[in-house]
């Protein structure tokens, strides 16, 4: 039997390969109850496949993703289209494929950032909003972990730093953990308590100022983000930094 301490998801030794592609091999990775973790990595890194392999969608070739029993995730692809000339409104949507109380479809809306939206057709949202609509649609499944695949793609900086600050709040409302992949790294990083450079494998990790100055970072991004990492970093004032010990930047191999 685990102990309520155990991590709401391990991942050990994890090697995925998609066709002819080793996509990730030897990755080690622990997520602790609410703390906030961001997936960095070049295109095609693996940063999905992970995701994808961390709700079951993907069979491991080798390695072992173990959740706590009980754990329940909340997932958001990175893509989901929708017929534009589907009739679909939003309370309708968030209705598929399960009815949900109207209560519970409300405050999901409300903790997502869009109270009063439940009549709109989805071809109307904004980006930002649809963005919303689906993380509202993963909190019905009262997550305690969110995934979110690239949540904020197509949003511009401001939308995508207004989405981040709107993920922290569902951390401090729900206390749920949240994993996210991002491109966006000088916007994502603010809102992380920790970050996981992945390139197949995990290149480095630790706190975002760590990964941000870690050699295997700049190796794949370069320097030029660090002056909008301190832009768009804010004080936490919440207290929940204190309840997650923030792990020193590691090489591979190491758990995290
Ligand atoms: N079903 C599949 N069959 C074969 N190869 C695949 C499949 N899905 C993904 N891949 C390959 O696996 C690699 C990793 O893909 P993945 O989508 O996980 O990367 P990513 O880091 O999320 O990329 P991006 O930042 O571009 O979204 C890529 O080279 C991709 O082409």
């Amino acid at each position: 039997m685990k102990s309520p301490q155990a991590p709401l998801v391990s991942v050990r030794g994890l090697a995925i390969r998609l066709g002819p592609h080793d996509v990730l091999r030897n990755v080690d990775l622990d997520i602790a109850a609410g703390e906030i973790v961001t997936i960095v990595g070049p295109n095609g890194s693996g940063k999905s496949t992970l995701l994808r392999a961390i709700i079951g969608a993907i069979e491991p070739r080798a390695g072992t993703v173990t959740l706590r029993p009980g754990v329940r995730l909340g997932y958001v692809p990175q893509k989901l289209q929708i017929d534009p000339t589907l009739p679909i409104n939003v309370a309708r949507f968030l209705n598929l494929p399960t009815r949900r109380p109207a209560a519970d479809i409300a405050e999901a809306l409300h903790t997502a950032g869009l109270p009063d939206l439940q009549k709109r057709p989805m071809s109307a949202l904004s980006g930002g909003q649809f963005q919303r609509v689906l993380l509202a649609r993963a909190l019905l499944e009262k997550p305690d972990l969110l995934l979110l695949d690239e949540p904020t793609q197509g949003l511009d900086q401001q939308g995508s730093a207004a989405f981040y600050q709107q993920i922290e709040e569902v951390r401090a409302r729900l206390g749920c953990a949240i994993l996210m992949v991002s491109h966006e790294l000088h916007v994502v990083m603010s809102a992380s308590d920790r970050v996981i450079c992945l390139n197949g494998h995990v290149c480095c990790h630790g706190t975002p100022e760590v990964v941000a100055s870690a050699p295997e970072y700049r190796a794949l991004f370069g320097t030029g983000t660090k002056g909008a990492l301190a832009l768009y970093r804010h004080t936490h004032d919440h207290g929940h930094d204190h309840d997650h010990p923030q792990p020193d930047h590691h090489h591979e191999d190491h758990a995290i």
